[in-house]
């Protein structure tokens, strides 16, 4: 059997340092296979971050064992990171802010005018490189901040509450568009609050207990990824039904 992009062990973490030992999660053991799109919802301090931080090679576990793509993951090399806040070069106009993320990821400078419009186009700006990152949208910006996690070409995209601080529609028109990047050789591991992002998005959503964070529930999404219009699938009885099954472990672990 093909080797799982991330592979989790027994994984503890625990926060020490003067005077301070916080639990923070675990102990989990936890899977996501090539193309797989794990959603993790918990309540606040639960260890969300903290996993991904584990996963990204940010962190090491205290116990356990942490594996992407059969080794210790290391920052930067098979992981792009999306976070709440985009965190873009102001400095630089988007297409500065994706060539400064290619000739970090080692491409040479002839390609990478190309790879920027490439890069663009895969998150719905075609044509934006010469515009300021503040005068784009703050949707935008967060296409771009996803555009510049795909420039290494990762096999894995950690995503932590990378929409949250967008308006409703917004929301939901990138939920769409990031859907489709977990695909054969890709995985993605996505952190949110919202129930309903979490069902839509996910083949699998895990929710965390209380800290330290360990999995409550682990539960296949079984709903069409392509085919069905993204309005129909959230009107659906199946998606209401997950919806339910998820909110239920929420505020059981909340409680
Ligand atoms: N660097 C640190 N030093 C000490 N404690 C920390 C550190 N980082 C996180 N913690 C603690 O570890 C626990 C888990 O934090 P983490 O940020 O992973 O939770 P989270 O589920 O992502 O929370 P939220 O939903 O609020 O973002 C929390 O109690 C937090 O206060």
């Amino acid at each position: 059997m093909a080797e799982p992009l991330v592979d989790l062990v027994g994984v503890e973490h625990r926060y020490r340092g003067r005077g301070v030992d916080v639990p923070a999660l675990g102990p989990l053991d936890l899977r996501v296979e090539a193309g797989g799109f794990l959603v993790v919802v918990g309540p606040s301090g639960s260890g969300k971050s903290t996993l991904l931080r584990l996963v990204g090679g940010f962190e090491r576990p205290t116990a356990g064992v942490v594996r992407v793509l059969g080794g210790t993951p290391v920052p930067g090399r098979d992981v792009g990171t999306v976070f709440q806040q985009p965190r873009l070069f102001p400095w630089l106009t988007v297409g500065g802010n994706l060539g400064a993320a290619l000739r970090w990821a080692g491409v040479p400078r002839a390609a990478r005018p190309g790879r920027t419009a490439e890069l663009l186009a895969q998150v719905g700006l075609a044509g934006l490189e010469p515009r300021r990152t503040w005068e784009v949208s703050g949707g935008q910006r967060q296409r771009v901040a996803i555009a510049r996690a795909l420039a290494a070409r990762p096999r894995l995209l950690l995503m932590d509450e990378p929409f949250a601080a967008l308006d409703a529609l917004t929301r939901e028109r990138l939920q769409e568009d990031v859907r489709p990047l977990a695909d054969g050789g890709r995985g993605v591991v996505f952190v949110t609050h919202s129930v309903d992002e979490a069902v839509f998005l996910a083949d699998r959503v895990v929710v965390l207990s209380d800290r330290p964070g360990r999995v409550a529930l682990d539960l296949p999404v079984p709903l069409p990824r392509s085919g069905v219009p993204a309005d129909d699938l959230r009107g659906s009885a199946e998606f209401a039904a997950l919806r339910g099954e998820v909110a239920a472990a929420v505020r059981a672990v909340a409680a």
